[in-house]
């Protein structure tokens, strides 16, 4: 089978501006793959054109194996999306909005199945003006998965929202997946990604930088070693290892990328000289220092 989305070689400009250099990916049926990046990285302006509201400069993109903005009437009701910004009439209720999103739609859930997903059951009848912002971002993402779609575009579905609600949406998103729904999404939380991703893709300035599993996207940055520096030692005195030391405050770190060659050089060196590596920790890098170091221009 096709995969649900087929992106390459996208690039799309703004005047003289090219806000998306050349990016590939693609979504497999029933995963959950998720765009992260910096401000202004790109990943709305990429979903957009993944949306089909737009067409590329240059590059393809084929979601459910059609062209999404040729092949709009085929592909629009099997998508579910959420913009970052919802659109419904303040002046109406969620359930008013619900039914009336609903209504076009072939196999939409009930109205109060929908609230019911998103936990807004008890605010069904209130004006959507007098809705909280993480309130109104639930509707938007009640919206999107109404008509049971076989796919979910969602750009950034829990920004405003409580740690609570973030996690409630965490378990509905979960819940989807569990039916083979397929779901594309950007986020700025990595912890976000990192408990929902099957995989990822690091956007900076327009490109790819890094993509694949969180575990495969942090093997690409150094892990770290740490521990107190032994008295009557200094760096100098340490096993060479591939890497480097630092030192502060009496604290060493090495940055590795062969973390367990290192300990086990480290550790060897230890018990040959009788040396107590106090406060001893050994790590791979995580999600977010692999995202640091691209945003701070490192990778
Ligand atoms: N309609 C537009 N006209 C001109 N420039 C635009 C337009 N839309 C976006 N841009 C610019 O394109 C770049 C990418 O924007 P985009 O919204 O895709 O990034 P993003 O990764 O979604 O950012 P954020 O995380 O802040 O939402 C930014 O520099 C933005 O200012």
């Amino acid at each position: 089978m096709t995969a649900a989305i087929q992106v390459h070689g996208l690039r799309r400009r703004y005047g003289t501006f090219e806000a998306v250099r050349g990016v590939s990916f693609d979504v497999e049926r029933g995963e959950l793959f998720a765009l992260l990046g910096t401000n202004g990285a790109g990943k709305t302006s990429t979903l957009e054109l993944v949306e089909g509201l737009d067409r590329p400069t240059a590059g393809t993109v084929r979601v459910l194996g059609r062209d999404p903005v040729r092949d709009r009437a085929h592909v629009r009701p099997r998508t579910g999306v959420m913009l970052q910004e919802g659109g419904f009439p303040p002046d109406l209720t969620p359930a008013e909005a619900l039914r009336m999103w609903a209504g076009p739609l072939p196999a939409a859930r009930p109205v109060a199945e929908a609230l019911d997903l998103v936990d807004l059951t008890h605010r069904a009848g209130v004006r959507i003006r007098q809705l909280s912002g993480g309130e109104r971002r639930r509707l938007d993402l009640a919206a999107a998965a109404i008509g049971r779609p076989e796919l979910l575009i969602l750009d950034e579905p829990t920004t405003g929202l409580d740690p609570q609600s973030r996690h409630d949406t965490w378990r509905l998103l979960r819940a989807l997946l569990g039916d083979g729904v397929t779901i594309l999404l950007s986020t700025h939380y990595l912890q976000e990604a990192q408990e929902l991703a099957d995989r990822v893709a690091i956007l900076h300035e327009g490109a790819v930088v890094a993509a694949g599993s969180v575990a495969e996207v942090v093997a690409g940055f150094p892990a770290r070693i740490a521990f107190d520096l032994p008295p009557g030692l200094t760096l100098d005195g340490l096993p060479d290892v591939v890497g480097a030391y630092s030192e502060a405050g009496g604290r060493v770190t090495l940055h590795t990328t062969a973390l367990q060659a290192a300990l086990t050089t480290l550790l060897g060196w230890a018990a040959a000289h009788d040396v107590a590596l106090d406060g001893l920790d050994a790590r791979s890098a995580t999600l977010d220092e692999a995202f640091l170091s691209i945003a701070g221009g490192a990778a």
